[in-house]
């Protein structure tokens, strides 16, 4: 049976036990009211995705795989209720023009995340009827924060218009002087963090999880939570890969390891939830 899609995000996720402020439990646990606790004077970041059995995001690059079924897609909503922010990269915001909202039942304004596209280029062939500016000028939703390089913030583009009267912003980062491409992640979190955006869940995709998974950037990340649907996707997708890595004897070791691993069977889907130990 080929992955599912449904647009309305069903009932909340069961309810799991009590368990200390930052665990990964508590990032999907509803009883809790407190926010997810930044440290190191940055947001906490979520991380979160759903993937086949080989580790893959979509079956192409470019192109939008339906993997979550019903019960772990109402999980990843009810984490978006969780969190103050959302964040993909621009490749992302292509292929699935997203909304980027809750769509649990009864979800307020209030407790909807603010999107968040990195686009250093300002590539995003965005459209005044892209479906999160559309989403936030029904009020399902908030409106998002494009974050783009110096350069790409051209004076007049209708884009930035579109984005301003849908109640978003263009927000103009510094690129990283040496390779003018990216942003480092602390730089990113750190300036996120002054928008009072205290929880972000970062749902991808490949480059930017990948990224986040290597060696030096794993300190950022406070919770994993991750669907696996029951699908091989086959060679050719979007792959979740770290890179490899090494102790200090040269001996090959895994890239990522956790603690506090838990395991929800959610319908087909089973969703793992962990601390990354970096
Ligand atoms: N299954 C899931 O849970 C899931 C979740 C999300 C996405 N997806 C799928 O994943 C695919 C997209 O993944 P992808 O790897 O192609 O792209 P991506 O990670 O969504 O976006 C990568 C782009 O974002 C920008 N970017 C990322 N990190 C940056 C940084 N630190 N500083 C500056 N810019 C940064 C760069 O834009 P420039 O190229 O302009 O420099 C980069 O090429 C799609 O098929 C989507 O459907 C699946
Ligand atoms: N949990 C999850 N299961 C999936 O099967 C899948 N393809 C995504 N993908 C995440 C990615 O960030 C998508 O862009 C948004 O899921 C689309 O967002 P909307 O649902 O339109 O709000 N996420």
């Amino acid at each position: 049976m080929a992955p599912t899609t449904n647009d309305d995000a069903g009932p909340p996720p069961p309810k799991k036990a009590r368990s200390e402020n930052n665990s990964p439990a508590n990032a999907a646990d509803s009883s809790t009211t407190s926010s997810l606790e930044p440290s190191f004077g940055l947001p906490f970041i979520t991380l979160t995705y759903a993937t086949s059995l080989d580790s893959q995001l979509s079956l192409a690059p470019g192109t939008q795989t339906h993997l979550s079924g019903p019960l772990s897609k109402s999980l990843t909503h009810h984490l978006r209720t969780r969190h103050s922010g959302i964040l993909i990269g621009v490749s992302t915001a292509v292929a699935d023009d997203p909304g980027l909202n809750s769509r649990l039942a009864g979800t307020d304004l209030a407790k909807q995340p603010t999107p968040i596209v990195l686009d250093p280029t300002f590539r995003w062939n965005l459209r005044r009827n892209s479906r999160v500016l559309q989403t936030a000028r029904e009020g399902k939703g908030k409106a998002p924060m494009v974050v783009v390089g110096s350069d790409a913030y051209k004076i007049g583009d209708p884009r930035i218009q579109w984005v301003v009267e849908a109640g978003g912003q263009v927000v103009v980062l510094d690129l990283d002087a040496d390779d003018g491409k990216r942003w480092s992640w602390e730089y990113l979190l750190r300036s996120l963090k002054s928008y009072e955006l205290d929880s972000i869940m970062i749902e991808g995709g490949g480059e930017v999880i990948n990224s986040l998974l290597k060696e030096e950037n794993q300190k950022y990340v406070g919770a994993m939570i991750v669907t696996v649907a029951p699908t091989y996707l086959g060679k050719g997708g979007v792959r979740v890969c770290p890179d490899r890595r090494e102790d200090e004897e040269g001996k090959v070791v895994s890239a990522v390891s956790f603690s506090d691993v838990q395991w929800l069977p959610l319908g087909r889907d089973v969703v793992m939830a962990a601390k990354v130990d970096w």
